[in-house]
This record gives structure tokens, sequence and C-alpha cells, in this order.
């Protein structure tokens, strides 16, 4: 807590010249990006060691203080396969929950909708993805087989009244088939939006994507898929990130994914190293003009608190330099 303290006053130097640098032009980009975030979940996903629920629910709140619209709060999926999100329940009641955010969960299934909808979910996220191998690992099934058990969600989530949400993974490449044609990440996510979600989250899973793939993947979903129904969600592993994602917004995206910390990874996309962080993004969309509604002071905040819970560095560039100078 006394290093945390002491970082604070300096880390308002930066965000002075923040401020300095976001009457700069707009050029294409959107006014307003909502940023979903996704540390709580994917960020937490990856730890090998136990994430204690206090912590997750602490976690959550801060970054809820900090203003996030949309917080990823945890997984309904099965502990056998994602041990650390065995205390969904645990984690969405204990949270405080803003009238003004939604907090998403992600189900595989039909037995995870069950348990998140009692447990109080008031959105789902389901997870698909555009590579057959990686939908063998990550859920047990075949694209097609997952297209069912969507179905099922889709049904379930409509009696209730539930919006949902849908993963499109592995969009700029896959961990066991390579390369990802254009074609087949939109045929995926023109299918699962005609299911049903409200949104498609396109997930460069493991973060080889470039600015150019970028284009070339976009401008393919952008004929099947509304853009205003498009999200990116993008992982730093070529340090490519946030190029990535600039591109999107160029292109017209206007909900991006993010991690605060830098935090994230998937545990059945071997090299997959973590998202974008949260606090880089919101400081780009700061220099930009570009409204997110975003504290970046606490959201800096939330970060410190999570990477001493875990006792790790921060991956966020910003948070590294505020710490600096
Ligand atoms: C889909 C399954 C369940 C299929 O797994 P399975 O083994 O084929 O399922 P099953 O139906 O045979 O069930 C096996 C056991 O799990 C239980 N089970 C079954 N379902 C549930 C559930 N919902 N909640 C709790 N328990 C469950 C079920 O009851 C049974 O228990 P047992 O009878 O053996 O005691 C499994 O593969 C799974 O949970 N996978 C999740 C993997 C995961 O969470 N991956 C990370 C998220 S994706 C990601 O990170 C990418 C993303 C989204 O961030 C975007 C990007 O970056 O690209």
């Amino acid at each position: 807590m006394a290093a945390m303290r002491k970082v604070l006053p300096q880390r308002l130097v930066g965000l002075a010249s923040l401020r300095a640098v976001s009457t700069s032009s707009m050029g294409t980009f959107p006014k307003q990006v909502k940023i979903v975030e996704v540390g709580p979940r994917d960020g937490l996903q990856n730890e090998k060691n136990v994430v204690p629920t206090p912590v997750k629910i602490k976690l959550i709140d801060m970054l809820s203080e900090a203003g996030l619209p949309v917080i990823e709060a945890t997984s309904f999926v099965s502990p056998k396969w994602v041990p650390q999100m065995a205390d969904h329940t645990e984690v969405l009641k204990g949270i405080q929950k803003f009238p003004s955010i939604s907090y998403p969960v992600l189900v595989p299934n039909l037995k995870g909708f069950e348990a998140a909808v009692a447990a109080g979910a008031k959105e789902v996220t389901v997870f698909g993805a555009a590579s057959e191998l990686f939908t063998q690992k990550n859920i047990n099934s075949s694209i097609e087989e997952s297209f069912q058990r969507f179905d099922v969600i889709f049904k379930g989530a409509q009696a209730a009244g539930i919006p949902v949400r849908g993963y499109v993974s592995c969009v700029l490449g896959c961990p066991y088939e390579g390369k990802i044609s254009p074609a087949k990440v939109a045929e995926v996510s023109k299918r699962m939006y005609s299911m049903g979600c409200y949104e498609i989250s396109l997930g460069d899973t493991i973060g080889v994507g470039t600015p150019g793939a970028m284009r070339d993947m976009l401008s393919a979903v952008m004929h099947e898929v509304p853009l205003a129904a498009l999200a990116v969600h993008c992982h730093d592993t070529y340090g490519q990130a946030l190029a990535n994602t600039l591109m999107a917004l160029q292109m017209g995206v206007t909900v991006v994914d993010a991690s605060v910390a830098g935090l994230g990874g998937c545990p059945y996309a071997q090299g997959a190293s973590g998202n974008l962080a949260t606090e880089d993004l919101v400081y780009m969309l700061a220099g930009l003009g570009i409204h997110t509604g975003v504290n970046i002071q606490k959201l800096l905040e939330a970060g410190d608190f999570i990477c001493q819970a875990l006792n790790r560095k921060s991956s966020s560039k910003v948070a590294q330099a505020s710490c600096k100078l």
C-alpha cells in the first residue's frame, strides 16, 4: 500500500499531459467507444494459483468505481476445465452491481446458463471460434455442435429476456490450425449473430494479428454483420494489440474489449498472452478525444490492486510509465 500511495501524486502529472493531448484531431474515429473490461474473467482464468474470491470481488468493485460500462465478471464453465472460475456464483453474488453497468458472464452450455441465471446474471456470453481444432480443445465440440449448444442457450435467454453476447475466437490465427481465413470468421460470426447475439466480439486469441490482417478480416465480417454489432478483442502477444484496435476503430468499430493491467490468456490456447491493457486503451482514446467515461486514475488503482494481489508487474505501459514519472 505504501508503494501505491507514493506513485499516485506522480501519476497525476502524467494525467495532466494526457488532457493536453486530448484536443488533437478526431480524424475518422468514433466520438465514443464502449470498453468491455474482461480482466476479472479473461485476465484471471489463466492464473495458476487460485485467486481468492474476495480479491476478485474487490477488483470488480474497483473497476465499477472506475466507470467501465461493461465488466465481464466470471464464467460458468466446468470447474474441471477451468478451476480458477469455480467460485463464479460467489463472485457474481458478492459484487456491488451499479445500475448503469452490465456484468456479463461466460456460459458454454445450458448447465452454465441455468447456474448463471440462478446466481443473478442479467447478461450472458457464448463463446465459439472460427477454428475447428480450437473449438474442440476449448469446449470439446465441433463448431456445428457448438451452435446446437448455443441454440439451447438462446432459447432460454430469450424466454428470460437476457441479452446474449458472442465471442468468435481465433479470428486472426489459431494455435492448432495456424492461419484462419477471413471468410471462415465471417461465416461463424454471421451464424452467431443471426442466432441472436446482439454483439460479436472478434478475438485475436493468440495475438498474432497485424493491422493488415485485422483490416482484411474486418472487411469480410462487415459484409455479414452490422458494424454497430461488432467488437474487437486483441491479445498482445506480438505487441500489436493497440495497433490492431486502432485499425478497427478507423474502420468504424466502437466496442473494444480490454483487460486491466493487460492480464489475460486462454488455458486452451498455448502461447496466448495478456489482452490489450485497459489503461493503454483509455490513454490512447483520451489522446484522440474519444469519450469512454472511464476515470483513468481509478483504473490505475484497480490495476495496482490486482498486480499486488498477484505479486506481478503490470503489463500496461501506461501503468509502468506513470509509476516512473
Ligand atoms: C463446455 C464444457 C463444459 C464441455 O466439457 P465436457 O467435458 O465435454 O462436458 P460434459 O457435459 O461431458 O461434462 C463434464 C463434467 O463437467 C460438468 N459440467 C459441464 N458443464 C458445466 C458447467 N457449465 N458448469 C459446471 N459444470 C459443468 C458436468 O456436469 C460433468 O461433471 P461430472 O459429471 O463429470 O461430475 C467444457 O469444455 C468447458 O467448460 N470449457 C470451458 C473452457 C473455457 O472456459 N475456456 C476459456 C474461455 S474461451 C477464451 O478465453 C477466449 C475468449 C472468450 O477470451 C476470446 C478470445 O481471446 O479469443
